[in-house]
């Protein structure tokens, strides 16, 4: 029997008991459900990841009809895509420009005045940057890069993406028009042309059977010796071990992790390793999507507590976000379709 969770309550003689397993940023989130009738149950363990029986107990066996009848579950897609895209554009400035690095010098008291060769690093003007998983991330992700710095794009996808296509031929018309050289797309019929053929390359595919391990040892040798390698998609996507067989044999070679294979672990080396810039899944922890996060999430349960249908699109969901209005009357996204009535 796991041990009693420490919780903190709002709204104790609420109708509907609502339990987050975490405490989220904002308070818009505690006002929607503690408004509506419900009692609000945040866990406040220090402990961040809650084991299967932690979850058991704090649930407790006061849900029984939901359980017997299925719980609806709900994401919140909407408001993820630009702030993870940003951060996997960070990991590949700071990776291609050793910033990390440079970093830790400084702090240390190296720096001993200019020099030609002190950090240098991978331009990405005029390059390519190839996009592994032109969804909604990678594909805002490739904008960021080809707009930004203009860097021509390859990518591979099981579809094509179309929106990003045309808009790298718009804004390769744009550049011409003004004189400047035009950037270029390519959708690649391997994955293995990406790696060649690619300077800098990120990965936002889902994880699942297809694309466990897609980067591995025989792909990793296939790379430029100087490539970037970014991944703020899910760790297994790449053998962390062979990564880091690869990064010790390639000096050259930089990466830049927010997701781990054994997360919260690295693999053993990893963390020596100068040429790999590492920081904690933070891709999605802006304020404005944490906070979105929180409120879209309060408002599936809202939504679910007053059987109100599903949102038509949940990668639209800004009139759920307006601070001042009052939320339209559906769930903004719920995955397995379970009616309201089953609640
Ligand atoms: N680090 C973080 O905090 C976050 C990570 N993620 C992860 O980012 C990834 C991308 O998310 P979204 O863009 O929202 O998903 P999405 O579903 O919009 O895009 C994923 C793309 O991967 C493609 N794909 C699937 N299998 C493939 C394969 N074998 N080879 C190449 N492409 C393949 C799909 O066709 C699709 O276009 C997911 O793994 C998601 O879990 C999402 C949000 C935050
Ligand atoms: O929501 C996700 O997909 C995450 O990785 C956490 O932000």
């Amino acid at each position: 029997m796991a041990k009693p969770i420490s919780i903190e309550v709002w709204n104790p003689s609420g109708k509907y008991r609502v339990v987050s397993t975490k405490s989220m940023p904002g308070t818009r989130w505690i006002r929607l459900l503690t408004d509506n009738d419900c009692r609000l149950e945040i866990c406040t363990e220090a402990k961040t990841i809650l084991s299967v029986d932690d979850i058991l107990a704090l649930i407790g066996d006061r849900c029984d009809a939901a359980n017997r009848n299925g719980i609806a579950v709900g994401n919140t897609p909407g408001v993820l895509t630009e702030t993870t895209a940003e951060l996997a554009a960070s990991l590949t400035l700071a990776a291609a420009r050793r910033i990390v690095e440079a970093d830790q010098f400084m702090r240390a008291g190296l720096y001993e005045g200019w020099l030609p060769h002190l950090f240098v690093g991978n331009l990405l003007k005029g390059q390519t940057v190839g996009v592994i998983g032109a969804g909604r991330i990678g594909s805002a992700y490739a904008r960021m890069m080809i707009e930004g710095f203009k860097m021509n794009l390859i990518y591979y996808d099981l579809y094509q993406a179309t929106r990003l296509e045309k808009f790298v031929t718009a804004y390769g018309q744009f550049l011409k028009a003004n004189g400047e050289q035009p950037v270029t797309w390519k959708r690649a019929a391997t994955m293995e042309d990406v790696l060649r053929e690619a300077d800098v390359i990120s990965l936002h595919p889902v994880l699942d059977k297809t694309t466990y391990h897609l980067i591995n040892p025989e792909r990793l040798a296939i790379m430029k010796k100087d490539a970037v390698l970014v991944n703020a998609s899910r760790g297994p996507v790449i053998d962390e071990v062979a990564l880091v067989e690869h990064l010790k044999a390639n000096p050259m070679f930089r990466v830049g992790l927010d997701v781990f294979e054994d997360e919260p672990y690295m693999k053993p080396g990893l963390a020596d390793m100068k040429n790999a810039v590492v920081v904690p899944h933070i891709a999605s922890a802006s304020k404005w999507t944490r906070e979105g996060m929180a409120t879209l999430a309060a408002l599936n349960v809202l939504g679910k507590i007053k059987g109100y249908p599903v949102w038509g699109n949940p990668n639209q969901v800004e009139p759920f976000l307006k601070e001042s209005a009052t939320p339209p009357p559906a769930c903004p996204s719920i995955v397995n379709g379970m009616p309201s009535s089953k609640l």
